[in-house]
Parts: C-alpha cells; structure tokens; sequence
C-alpha cells in the first residue's frame, strides 16, 4: 500500500515559537510541514487541505475562531490543533465545542503534548488509510467481475444487481443451493452506497431456533439462561449497512411476526431491555425455496413475504448457463492454480463434454470442489474426464434420452448436435460456445456423427 503524506500546517505569528515548532515537527520525516506567519497566506494555502493545523489562536490579521471556521468549511477532515497563550479553561472549551481537535497551552510542556497529539493523529490515520485499502479490496472482490458468465440469464441477474444496488430496496434472491446468492447479495451492498459500512450475513438454518431472535436483535446480561455478557445483534451491527438473511425461509413463524414489525417500524429492543433503537439497514434475502408456495402452505406469513420481496432476483441453475459452465470451470482452475503455484492446467475437449452434460445438483460450489481436486488429480498440463469427479449424480437429461446409458462419446456427439441445430448449423459458433476446437467438429460432421441439418450452412471467411 501506497502510504499517503502526512501534511502539518503551522499557523503561528511568533517568528521564534513558529520556528521552533517547525524544527521539532520536521524531526518526523514521515510528515511535510508548511509554514505560515499570516491568516492570510495560510488562507490562500487552505485548498490543500493539510492533515493537521496547528493554530496559534490570536493572529494579528484575524481570530483564532474565525479561521476555524473557515478550515471546517474548505476541509473538515483537517484536524486543528489550537495552540495558545490563553490558559483560560473557557476558552478551551469554546475552542473544542466549535471543532478543534485539541487545545495546546503555550507553556514549558506545549512541545512535548504537540508532538503526542500529531503522533497519535498520524497513527489514526495510518489506520484509516489501512482500513480504506481493505474496503477498497473486499469492494473490488466483489465487484460484478466476479461474477462469471455471458449467458443471457446471468445477464439479467447483471441488469438486477445493478438496479439494486442504485437504490435501498429489499431485495429477494431465490436459486438452488451454490448458485451464487450471497455473492450476488455481496455484489449489491459493495457497488451501492453503503459500500463503506458492515455487510453482515445471518444463515438463519445454521441457527438453534431459540438463539436466532437474540442473534438478531442482541440481548442484555441475564436475558435468559446462558446470557452472562450483553451481545449486540445482527441489526445493530449492520447499521447503515446491509443485513443479508440467508435461508430466509426457515425462520419459525412467531420470529416471522417480531421481524415484520422491526422491518415496518424501523425499532427493535435487544431481548431483556424495553430501551428502543433505531435501525437503519438494508435487507436482502434469500431462499431456495420457494416462498409463494411457503405462504400457500400456511408456513410463511404473507404480509412479510409482500414486505420482504421487494426486487426478485432468480439466479437459475449452473446447467442452465451454458457456455458459463466452461468459463466459471476456467475461471476456478486459474484461480486455484494461482494460488497454489501450480502451471495452470487445461480443460480437454471430453472434460469439457462432461461438464456440460453434468446436472451440477450442486451448481457452481460443486463446480469449484471439482475444478480444484481435478487439478490436484492430473498429474500433467490437462484435464481428462477421469479426473473429474461427478460422485453418484446421475448424468443430465440435456443431451440425452432419460434412462439411456451412453459412453462419454455418444453424449459429446449428441451435445454438439443439439448446439449445431440450435445455432443454424454455425460451426464456428458452437466451437466457440463449447470451447472445443473447429476441427473437432469438422472431423464429426465428416465421419457423419454429426449432422448439419439447416439449409442454409454458415461459412466464414
Ligand atoms: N457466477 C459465478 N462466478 C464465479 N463464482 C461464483 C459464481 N456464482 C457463485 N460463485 C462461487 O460459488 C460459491 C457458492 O456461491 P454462494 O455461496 O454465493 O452460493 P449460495 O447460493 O449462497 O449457496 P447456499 O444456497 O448454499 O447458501 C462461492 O464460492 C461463490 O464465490
């Protein structure tokens, strides 16, 4: 990480004190001191907007409270140090009350308590510029570029996540397991505005179901047995930020009632105090089920799933992304070669013919586990059909008849043809869906395996 200069500003009329401040603060080679005798060059100086002021309190040209002021104005997150000969303890009071970061009294201890303050000034914002390098990599972690696909249905996911994140709608994604809901709720708070505050996420099914309302909303010492400290919950650790309720389907239906009222009122009590707090998150859910179903069944209520559905986010499954399942494969064995300092290996045409015939029950986590143990099970630069490990799941339906046993070339064979016929018999096109070269399929087409059926056949070039 780059570190930023630390930039002191001494606005002292004493020629001798505001000397002597300046050869003591230089000692700091970490800080670039400036200084200035009048308001009115340090005026002219201000749009730098320095880290630190320290500021001799009466000037000849203007007030000590005046060019505070004026700092808060052009640049509040300049700290102002007042240093003066005033020991009047009202002054310093008024001084602080109108924004002074500290009041240094010019007496024998004035060097030493300054050089503490700009320290202490200067390690905080050592910390600040950490802390906003880390926002910056958990924000660009998540940024949409990680999210991998091109297919039309994750394209609309893309159009969704983005109104989303423009605005503070509840937001309700649904998909099967491993399709990617919480990095999709990840991507939403990190491009919207709250990017800067917690994203805490909440598996309500991981919960005992007698904990989730004291997880949720804290609780106080001697709540109920068991609670020995005060906790602070989910809500109030996510405030301003975003509160993601993961498997939102399985809260019990008393929790339902005490969320909706919290959600409508803005207000919830940690669990053992009647004190109100205010809350101010954002809320995004999720479930694979299917909630407008759970409603019907009596076991979601339905004023919480109006109030909850807010922008629907359906995210489908992996088999039905196509040509994504090849890129995310991709994007999973790069990654995990990378970070293991392994070359990284290739997909052979069979490798990729599995996949794209494999149902995913799993969808992209069960990618990824079989994309890392694939890598650690080729021995060479490739990866064949052998080291991809399917378990007992039966294989999709896409391409071939259900009950069928075929061989892994009877699947390519039909799979290249569904993709021939289903994209005006585009060769080029299909290899490029399917990431298998050209001339794999020309040699099919002219051992017959496959077929061109359109009439009218694309040539290039
Ligand atoms: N389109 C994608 N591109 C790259 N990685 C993805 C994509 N979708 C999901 N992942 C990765 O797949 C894994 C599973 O995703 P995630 O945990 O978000 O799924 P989920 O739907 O929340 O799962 P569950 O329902 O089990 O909670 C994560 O490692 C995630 O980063």
């Amino acid at each position: 990480m780059q570190q930023e200069i630390f930039t002191i500003f001494i606005v002292e009329d004493d020629l001798f004190y505001g000397s002597m401040l300046e050869h003591m603060v230089a000692l700091n080679p970490d800080y670039q001191v400036k200084k200035f005798t009048s308001a009115a060059s340090f005026k002219q100086a201000l749009h730098e907007k320095p880290h630190v002021v320290t500021l001799d309190y009466s000037l000849p040209d203007t007030t000590g409270d005046e060019l505070l002021a004026m700092i808060r104005e052009i640049s509040p997150d300049t700290k102002t140090i007042m240093i003066s000969g005033q020991e009047d303890i009202q002054v310093a009071i008024d001084a602080l009350k109108k924004g002074a970061h500290d009041y240094i009294v010019k007496n024998d201890e004035a060097k030493d308590r300054l050089w503490i303050a700009l320290q202490n000034l200067h390690e905080n914002f050592g910390l600040q510029q950490q802390l906003n390098s880390l926002k910056d990599e958990v924000a660009r972690k998540y940024n949409f570029k990680n999210i991998i696909g091109t297919s039309p249905a994750i394209k609309k996911v893309f159009d969704l996540v983005d109104k989303a994140s423009r605005t503070n709608i509840t937001a309700s994604i649904t998909g099967e397991t491993g399709t990617g809901k919480e990095l999709v709720a990840k991507a939403i708070h990190f491009n919207s505005i709250r990017k800067a505050k917690p994203f805490v996420a909440v598996n309500i099914a991981a919960i005992p179901g007698d904990l989730i309302e004291s997880e949720l909303f804290g609780h106080e010492k001697g709540a109920f047995t068991g609670a020995v400290v005060r906790r602070t919950g989910k809500f109030e650790e996510a405030n301003k930020g975003t509160l993601f309720l993961d498997e939102i389907g399985e809260l019990n239906i008393n929790l339902q009632a005490k969320l909706l009222r919290v959600l409508q009122e803005k207000e919830f009590s940690r669990l053992g105090s009647n004190d109100l707090l205010t809350t101010d998150v954002r809320i995004i859910v999720a479930t694979h089920r299917n909630l407008a179903h759970e409603v019907k069944r009596g076991r979601f209520r339905e004023d919480l799933y109006y109030r909850l559905l807010g922008l629907p986010i359906h995210l489908p499954p992996l088999r039905e992304r196509g040509h994504d399942i090849l890129l995310i494969a991709k994007y999973f064995l790069e990654q995990f070669c990378r970070e293991n300092d392994m070359p990284v290996k290739k997909l052979s045409v069979e490798a990729k013919m599995k996949l794209m015939t494999f149902p995913f029950p799993g969808n992209i986590r069960q990618l990824k586990s079989m994309m890392e143990l694939a890598c650690v099970l080729s021995d060479g630069d490739e990866i064949a059909p052998v080291h991809l490990d399917t378990g007992a799941a039966p294989a999709t339906e896409m391409a071939a008849g259900a009950g069928d046993h075929l061989t892994l070339k009877q699947y390519t064979t039909r799979i290249i043809q569904q993709y021939l016929d289903n994209n005006d018999a585009d060769v080029l096109k299909v290899a490029a869906l399917l990431d298998v070269g050209k001339s794999t399929i020309y040699r099919m087409i002219s051992k017959n395996e496959v077929v061109l059926h359109k009439n009218k056949i694309v040539h290039h070039g």
